[in-house]
C-alpha cells in the first residue's frame, strides 16, 4: 500500500488502473464493497487498484462550521484500506484552485492526464467539480468519451435494515456511545488515537494505572466506561476504557482514560491506540473509593470477556 500527498510523485506502477474518488471516512462495510469491486476491476484491466481521496475534506475550506469530526486519521484509512486490497490512495491537497475546477476539467486534467485511468466506480450520490455540479451522469458521458468502463454501486444496507451504511450514521452511534453497532458497520471495530499525558496520579494508586490521551483528532465517543483494546505499537492489550469525568474524586473535566490489561511500565508522552469494542456502563459517583474498586474489578473481568469473544470471531 503506497500513499501519495501529490499526483506530481505517482509512479506509473499507479497509474492506468481503476479509480474510485471519496471521503471514505471510517473505512464502513458500504467502502468495502466499492473496494472489493475497484479490486476486480484494476485486475480486469491490468493495473493498481486506487483511492483518491481529499485531505482535508472539501467543507473545512468551504463550510468549516459544518465539517463533521472525522471518524479516521488519513493514515489508519490507508491501512484500512490496504487490508481491502487498494493498492494506493491518494490524499490529495484540497486547495480552493482544486475545488473551483469544472467537473470537466477535474476529470481531464486529474483522472485522464495524471492518472490514466481505465475503469471507475462510484456510489450513486457522488458529486465532483465546482459547486459539486457534475454527478452520475456526467461522469458516465466523460467515462464513456474516454473509452473508460464505468460502475455505479448501489449503497449497501445491511440485512434486514431500511437505512443504508454511511459515514454520518456511523458518527451518530459514536457520538451516542453505540461502538458495538457502529464496529458492527465498519470493517474494523471504532478506534481512536492520542498522546498520552499525566493525570492527577490516582490510578496506580487505585491498583487501575491509567494512560490519559490527549490530542485525540477524530470522533471520541460519548462519555461512558468501555471495553476495548490499547495498541502500544505491535503491541496489543485487552483495556478498560473510561471517557468522562472522575465525579467520586470531584472532577469535573472529560479525560479519556485508558487501563491496558496486563501492561506494565511508563508510557508518558508516548502515541497510543485505542479501539472501542463495547460501552458498558455511565460513569457513576461512587460512595467511596472502595466501591469504585470494586466496579473497576468487575469492569476488568468484563473487558476481558469481550476482548476473548472479540478475538474468537478474528479467529474464524
Ligand atoms: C474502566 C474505568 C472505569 C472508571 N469508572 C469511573 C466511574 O464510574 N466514576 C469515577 O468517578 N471514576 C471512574 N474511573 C476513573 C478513576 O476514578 C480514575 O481512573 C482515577 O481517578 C485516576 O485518575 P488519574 O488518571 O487522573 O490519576 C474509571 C476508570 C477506569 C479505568
Ligand atoms: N496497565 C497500564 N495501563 C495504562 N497505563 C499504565 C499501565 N501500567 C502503567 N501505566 C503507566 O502509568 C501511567 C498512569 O498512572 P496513573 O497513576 O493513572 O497516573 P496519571 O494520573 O498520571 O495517568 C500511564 O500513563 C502509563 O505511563
Amino acid at each position: 500500500m503506497q500513499l501519495y500527498r501529490d499526483l506530481d510523485s505517482l509512479s506509473a506502477d499507479f497509474r492506468g488502473g481503476a479509480l474510485t474518488i471519496g471521503n471514505f471516512d471510517g473505512v464502513h462495510l458500504g467502502h468495502a464493497r466499492i473496494a472489493q469491486l475497484i479490486r476486480q476491476r484494476a485486475d480486469e484491466v491490468g493495473g493498481p487498484a486506487v483511492v483518491f481521496t481529499f485531505d482535508p475534506h472539501p467543507v473545512r475550506l468551504l463550510r468549516p462550521e459544518l465539517e463533521p469530526p472525522p471518524l479516521t486519521w488519513t493514515r489508519r484509512k490507508v491501512e484500512l484500506l490496504g487490508n481491502l486490497g487498494i493498492d494506493a490512495v491518494i490524499a490529495y491537497p484540497t486547495t480552493r484552485d482544486l475545488l473551483n475546477l469544472s467537473p470537466e476539467a477535474f476529470f481531464e486534467q486529474i483522472v485522464v492526464q495524471k492518472m490514466s485511468a481505465k475503469a471507475m466506480v462510484e456510489g450513486p450520490n457522488f458529486n465532483f467539480g465546482k459547486d459539486r455540479a457534475g454527478d452520475t451522469n456526467t461522469l458516465a458521458e466523460l467515462c464513456q468519451k474516454h473509452g473508460m468502463q464505468l460502475d455505479i454501486l448501489q449503497p449497501f444496507t445491511r440485512p434486514g435494515e431500511t437505512e443504508f451504511v454511511s459515514s454520518s450514521r456511523i458518527r451518530k452511534l459514536v457520538a451516542a456511545g453505540d461502538v458495538k453497532l457502529a464496529g458492527e458497520m465498519l470493517t474494523e471495530p471504532y478506534r481512536i488515537r492520542g498522546m498520552v499525558t499525566h493525570g492527577a496520579a490516582r490510578g496506580s494508586q487505585l491498583g487501575f494505572p491509567t494512560a490519559n490521551l490527549e490530542a485525540v483528532d477524530t470522533l471520541v465517543p460519548a462519555i461512558g466506561v468501555y471495553a476495548g483494546i490499547g495498541y502500544r505499537g505491535e503491541e496489543m492489550f485487552a483495556a478498560a476504557i473510561n471517557i468522562g469525568p472522575n465525579p467520586t474524586f470531584g472532577e469535573k473535566a472529560r479525560k479519556i482514560e485508558v487501563h491496558m490489561i496486563g501492561f506494565q511500565g511508563s508510557i508518558y508522552g508516548e502515541p497510543l491506540e485505542v479501539s472501542f469494542l463495547n460501552r458498558l456502563r455511565d460513569v457513576i459517583s461512587f460512595s467511596d473509593v472502595e466501591a469504585l474498586k470494586k466496579q473497576l474489578d468487575i469492569d476488568v473481568q468484563t473487558t476481558i470477556k469481550t476482548f476473548d469473544e472479540y478475538q474468537a470471531t478474528r479467529d474464524l
